[in-house]
């Protein structure tokens, strides 16, 4: 609605000397950051480097402790993110504020309606949607229920709702971790248009090859203080990565192949209300990688294997076991080792202590004694897994919830490589999490498989699937439509299985 502001020097957002400090942590340390008009700004750093903590300080969430911020050239001061709104910032989150059961105009449009005679104007509302929709190539249909949507639309609502309000400048929290390639491209081309008409883009990411294809400039932080800038035409992945880890980085590694066993994880002909007739087989000293558009049932999939969501036809054995109608404690109990896709609402338990969320499950394992967990243990078993995995919290009894986003998933996937039990069932485990911690979880679930685990991997990211599994399986609405081995498995047969398509590669079992 507000058009661009024009004034001198063309800076939309100017951050000097921000310092923000939690108990025990200097999350941002006198940090300076400087966002044209027009210009895509990445802001990158390792998990815990304090980038949130910068933003959600530029949208009025948190209060830094020192510094300045200026606007458009005027000094700012935000006590609430509807201040920073009203300066002409807006959020896209991770995860999204919106409401499922209302229609997309009426999400667009919500507490800042287009009235007529008091009343909310809905076709004036419906109008707006097409309008902003038709100016900046995010098509989406205005009478959609939002609940309905797949999620690079519902990120198109989001961003259509921060427009509708005026947004000069847009900071995005990590756009593309819930995309599929084809949707990361289509949100860049928005991401450009709306660059080219002087509006600024603040991108949180931690994917290389995005920076390097779609924005500017890229600031790098390192524990809370700015370690680089760099202008994207003349950087490389291996100097940003380098700057954000402090040394250098073997970036898209593609590992060994395992040596497969017995069959630990046996389905067939399984299906629930979102899956149908899947037939698979997981051995020991073997990853099988599930790639799949989000939304084609490998969440539910998994679910189903867990124990999270009932089965209506077919049998899942487990070291010959039959687990089919078995709940989730007793498949634990059997062997299973579980890392979801949810790691807040389902993983951890955000008000316990990093210990004790890395004790969770342990209640019969050699952690415990008699069914107790001794505190002494506990808090060994913490050191271990919090070095291993490089979790950085100030110490292990602060709650879970302080805990960046990335290192919430390394303490999940620390916990759960740490029951060696031996079929792991993995959900995407380096989503929101560095290049640097990529490179280590990935080498612990390559060595869980070498010392004879199972292991099921479902992931978004092909490149990880391609460099992780040793057979792939596409699924494609509820059902498993391709399989193939480490070898065929190149980005554009994938793609095409992927789309509904699968290649005429032999399939192999
Ligand atoms: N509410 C809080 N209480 C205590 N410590 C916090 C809080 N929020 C953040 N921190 C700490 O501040 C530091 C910076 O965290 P921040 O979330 O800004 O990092 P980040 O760069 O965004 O990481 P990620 O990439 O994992 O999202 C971390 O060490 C984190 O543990």
């Amino acid at each position: 609605m507000t058009p661009p502001q024009a004034d001198t020097d063309g800076v939309a957002v100017e951050l000097r000397g921000i310092t923000k400090r939690f108990p025990g942590t200097l999350a941002n340390d006198s940090v300076d950051l400087t966002v044209r008009r027009g210009e895509i700004h990445a802001l990158m750093g390792e998990n815990g480097a304090g980038k949130s903590t910068l933003m959600s300080v530029l949208y009025g969430m948190e209060r830094a402790d020192a510094g300045s911020i200026r606007i458009d050239g005027r000094e700012v001061s935000f006590a609430s993110p509807s201040d920073a709104m009203a300066a002409g910032l807006g959020m896209v989150h991770q995860s999204f504020k919106l409401f499922d059961s209302l229609t997309v105009a009426e999400n667009v449009v919500y507490a800042a309606e287009p009235r007529r005679f008091g009343l909310v104007d809905r076709a004036a509302a419906r109008r707006r949607v097409r309008e902003l929709a038709e100016e900046h190539g995010l098509a989406v249909d205005p009478d959609a229920r939002v609940g309905e949507l797949p999620v690079g639309l519902r990120q198109r609502v989001e961003i259509l709702k921060l427009l509708h309000r005026g947004a000069r400048t847009l900071i995005l929290d990590e756009p593309t971790a819930v995309l599929t390639p084809a949707e990361a491209d289509a949100l860049f081309a928005v991401l450009k248009s709306l660059a080219s008409q002087g509006r600024s883009v603040v991108l949180v990411t931690h994917k290389l090859r995005e920076v390097l294809a779609g924005s500017d400039n890229v600031t790098v932080l390192r524990d809370g203080r700015v370690v680089a800038r760099l202008v994207t035409a003349q950087t490389s992945a291996e100097e940003i990565a380098a700057a954000m880890t402090g040394r250098a980085v073997e970036l898209d590694r593609i590992h060994a192949p395992g040596t497969p066993g017995d069959v630990v994880l046996d389905v067939s002909g399984l299906s629930t209300d979102a899956v149908h007739d899947v037939e698979l087989a997981v051995r020991a000293g073997e990853i099988v990688g599930i790639a799949g558009v989000a939304g084609n049932g490998q969440s539910e999939l998994v679910e189903a294997l867990a124990g999270l969501r009932p089965v209506t036809a077919g049998r899942v054995s487990l070291k010959s076991q039959d687990i089919t109608h078995a709940s989730a404690t007793e498949r634990r109990a059997k062997g299973l080792a579980y890392v979801p896709e949810d790691r807040h609402a389902v993983g951890t338990a955000p008000a316990a202590s990093v210990a004790d969320n890395l004790a969770m499950g342990h209640h019969r394992t050699s952690l415990s004694s008699r069914g107790l967990l001794p505190p002494a243990a506990v808090r060994a078993h913490a050191r271990r897994l919090v070095e291993r995995f490089g979790i950085k919290a100030s110490t292990p009894e602060v709650p879970a919830s302080a805990l960046s986003g990335g290192n919430l998933q390394k303490l999940l996937i620390g916990r759960e490589l740490a029951h060696d039990a031996p079929l792991l069932l993995v959900e995407q485990p380096t989503r929101g999490v560095d290049i640097g911690a990529i490179q280590n979880i990935h080498d612990q679930l390559i060595a869980y498989r070498d010392a004879g685990h199972a292991v099921l991997l479902v992931s978004a990211e092909l490149s990880e699937i391609r460099g992780l599994a040793d057979r792939v399986l596409v699924m494609y609405e509820g059902r498993v439509t391709a399989s193939y081995t480490k070898d065929e498995a190149d980005e554009r047969i994938l793609g095409l299985a992927m789309a509904g398509a699968p290649a005429p590669v032999e399939a192999v079992d």
